[in-house]
């Protein structure tokens, strides 16, 4: 079983001469195949554990471990790399490209990649399986917010990770929609951490 966790992790933002310390000397686990959720009360710093674990941060101290190994001393390049061969992350505001269509931004992370598979059949697959078969070559901007979410869903998966780290995942979309994307991929044995 593959391990991704940290070690002694604190985190501080400096700005403004004014110090915040969103995480002090977290020690914590996850082991591949579990479904976790991250909870605690707004501003306890779940969204900056995710980014240190999903390596889109590092930390002012402590050490981020995957399958033995400290990788929050990688380059940026070795990084970006990890990023794509684990982690899928679905952040909280969905950043989407805002000029890019629903079916363009799924395929986003697949652009300067090498992958064996027919790219644009992937990301039409996913947008279909979230229910936005319809809504390939809309833009965001004329996209619903549970649609948006929907599609940064779809793009988290696109380059199939093992890891999939989700803030607030279905937080814009109704009850069984939310249901059907964690269905989806628990039957799909993506380690799933969410806030
Ligand atoms: N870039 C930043 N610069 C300065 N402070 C930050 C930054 N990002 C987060 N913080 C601070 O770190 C703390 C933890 O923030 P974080 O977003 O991780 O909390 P959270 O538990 O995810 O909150 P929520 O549930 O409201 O999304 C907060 O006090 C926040 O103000």
């Amino acid at each position: 079983m593959q391990k991704l966790g940290c070690v002694n992790v604190s985190k501080v933002f400096k700005g403004d001469g004014v110090e915040t310390f969103a995480l002090e000397k977290i020690n914590t686990c996850f082991v591949e195949g579990e479904l976790v959720a991250i909870v605690g009360p707004s501003g306890s710093g779940k969204s900056t554990l995710l980014s240190l674990i999903g390596a889109l941060d590092v930390p002012s101290e402590g050490e981020i471990i995957y399958r033995n190994e400290s990788i929050h001393k990688y380059s940026q390049n070795r990084l970006a790399d990890f990023r794509f061969e684990h982690i899928g992350f679905i952040f909280q505001q969905f950043h989407l490209l805002p000029a890019l269509t629903a079916l363009e931004n799924v395929m986003s992370p697949l652009f300067s990649r090498k992958v064996s598979c027919n790219k644009k059949g992937r990301a039409e697959s996913l947008l279909s399986q979230v229910g936005l078969a319809d809504k390939l070559h809309a833009l965001p901007s004329q996209l619903s917010g549970g649609q948006q979410q929907r599609v940064a869903i779809a793009r988290a998966l696109v380059h199939e990770p093992s890891w999939l780290l989700a803030d607030e995942p279905t937080g814009n979309l109704d009850t069984d929609t939310g249901e059907l994307i964690f269905v989806f991929n628990v039957c799909d044995n993506t380690t799933i951490v969410f806030e």
